[in-house]
């Protein structure tokens, strides 16, 4: 059983249609990895997902319950492809206020919040404002804000960008830690390395889903040796045209 199915999604801002008709399922417990070409859509649908962009046409089921739904709240976990932080607030702050938001008992987070801090290295700065904070601080706390109330499904916009490689791996271990207990993740990336830990991968290009299924299912349907030729070859390729049979290659992972 699918936690989350997304049918036939599709956003139209006059002219432009950004998403085209996106159909696609997920099952619990993996890490799904989008990619594609700049300006394919892919924060278009992630913020779909989300329930903080509309779409036109098309329906978002999570977990049974249809999105946009306030129930919906507590289990999503979102972090943004640019920090939605308050600057005067502390890191101890926000996660205050996120948590009153998620109606969380204190000492339901405390000890999982402290956790992610020592984890991406910020304990130290808990009680400073985010103003003082370098960008990667900030990437930092933004992941914590989107994990810290252990979501089941957890949704991140080129999560570790300007992150060190160390922290990374450690990063990258924890999401597969959290997904090994059921937490489904999609993860935005254009990092050939990020996308071969996933369990699954989906590529989005001029607002069409192309492909989605595993690296060898990639490699399969494009007819090339590697991961990374075979996303060159896609962000190449006019339009997904020569790419054949799309629908009848993908594959789900289980
Ligand atoms: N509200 C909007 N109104 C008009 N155009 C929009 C709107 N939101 C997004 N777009 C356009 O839709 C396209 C897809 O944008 P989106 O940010 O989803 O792509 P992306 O794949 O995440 O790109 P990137 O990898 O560069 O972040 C872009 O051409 C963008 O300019």
């Amino acid at each position: 059983m699918a936690y989350l199915n997304v049918n036939q999604v599709t956003k139209r801002v006059k002219s432009h249609l950004i998403l085209d008709s996106v159909s696609f399922s997920i099952d619990k417990g993996t890490i799904n990895g989008l990619t594609g070409p700049s300006g394919s859509g892919k924060t278009t649908l992630i913020k779909a997902i989300a329930g903080i962009e509309t779409y036109t046409k098309g329906t978002i089921e999570i977990d049974d319950i249809t999105a946009p739904d306030r129930k919906l709240l507590r289990r999503l976990g979102y972090m943004p492809q640019t920090n939605a932080l308050f600057p005067d607030l502390s890191a101890d702050q926000h996660l205050k206020y996120y948590a009153g938001l998620y109606k969380l008992p204190r000492n339901k987070y405390l000890k999982r919040t402290n956790e992610l801090l020592q984890m991406v290295k910020l304990s130290d700065m808990v009680h400073k404002p985010v103003n003082t904070y370098s960008e990667d601080m900030k990437r930092r706390l933004s992941l914590i804000l989107a994990l810290f109330h252990t979501p089941s499904l957890v949704i991140l916009d080129n999560p570790t960008s300007g992150l060190d490689m160390a922290l990374k791996e450690v990063i990258w271990q924890e999401f597969t830690k959290l997904a090994n207990i059921g937490a489904v993740f999609i993860i935005v990336t254009n990092l050939t390395k990020e996308l071969a830990y996933c369990d699954q991968l989906l590529y989005l290009k001029n607002g069409k889903l192309l492909i989605q299924g595993t690296e060898s299912d990639f490699n399969q349907t494009t007819g090339k040796p590697s991961l990374e030729e075979s996303l060159i070859f896609l962000g190449s390729n006019e339009d997904g045209a020569n790419i054949s049979n799309c629908e009848e290659t993908t594959h789900s992972n289980h």
